[in-house]
């Protein structure tokens, strides 16, 4: 469903932060990101979202080619973005997010999606009417979360859902990612935690210095000693 050919970019004329990535994604599949700190990961999905521009290389979604159009619509197109910070609108009501992520979508869907969402993460139904700056850091995760499946995408991509979670709280986000891709949904994944993204994922891919360095199966990547010892600290 997702396919990168020989992606390059980065965030200046000069920088190339991606120096050639091919990866493949098919529909209904999750895959995680994992590598040592300043790969590349975050720019990678930057760069699908439409934040960056790249200067080489494709992606398309379906057969559909999406490298250099704006933001809103690889949006439209069917792909869903949880950046890692500022994701949610902290004054904002935890209703009043979830609108917000539906904003391209018909009023009556938007309403419909609310509730299904409501339904399926009984803690946002339960603090509709909180502002989202009083959620715990894990509850947050989850309202970001709901606002990208506000427009039922298909694909979603989450930079480091688990930074700054206790490992309690990551583990029980870990749980719902999982739930959301098992509900149809396909997930790329960036995770500093990447044994146990790994593990929840079904496909693994291990970015060192802008470049695929290896790809697999991820219960395969995550019990590779040498992926271990090189990639992901012992
Ligand atoms: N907004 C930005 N402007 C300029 N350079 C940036 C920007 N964001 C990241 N970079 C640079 O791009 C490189 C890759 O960063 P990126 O955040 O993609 O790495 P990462 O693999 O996600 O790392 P981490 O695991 O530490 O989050 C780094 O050298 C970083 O300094």
């Amino acid at each position: 469903m997702l396919e990168v050919e020989g992606l390059v970019g980065g965030y200046g004329a000069a920088d190339e932060i991606l120096k050639g990535i091919d990866l493949a994604l098919p529909a209904r599949r999750m895959a995680a990101i994992v590598g040592p700190n300043g790969a590349g990961k975050s720019t990678l999905l930057k760069a699908i979202a439409g934040l960056l521009k790249p200067k080489a290389g494709g992606i398309r979604l379906e057969g559909r080619a999406l490298g250099g159009l704006p933001p809103r619509s690889i949006a439209a197109a069917g792909i869903a973005f949880v950046p890692q910070e500022a994701n949610i609108f902290p004054s904002l009501s935890v209703r009043e997010n979830l609108e917000m992520g539906g904003y391209l979508e018909p009023r009556a869907t938007v309403a419909q999606r609310v509730e299904a969402l409501f339904a399926r993460f009984p803690m946002l139904a339960e603090k509709r009417r909180r502002a989202a700056r009083t959620l715990s850091g894990g509850q947050r995760q989850i309202l970001a979360m709901g606002m990208a499946l506000m427009v039922a995408p298909k694909l979603l991509l989450l930079d480091e859902p688990s930074a700054g979670l206790s490992p309690k709280a990551a583990q029980g986000l870990f749980d719902d990612i999982a739930a959301i891709h098992a509900e149809g949904t396909a997930i790329l994944m960036v995770e500093q935690n990447a044994l146990e993204a790994l593990a929840i994922a079904e496909d693994g891919i291990v970015l060192v210095d802008g470049r695929v360095a290896r790809t697999g199966q991820a219960a395969a990547l995550a019990a590779d000693p040498e992926v271990r010892r090189l990639f992901l600290g012992g």
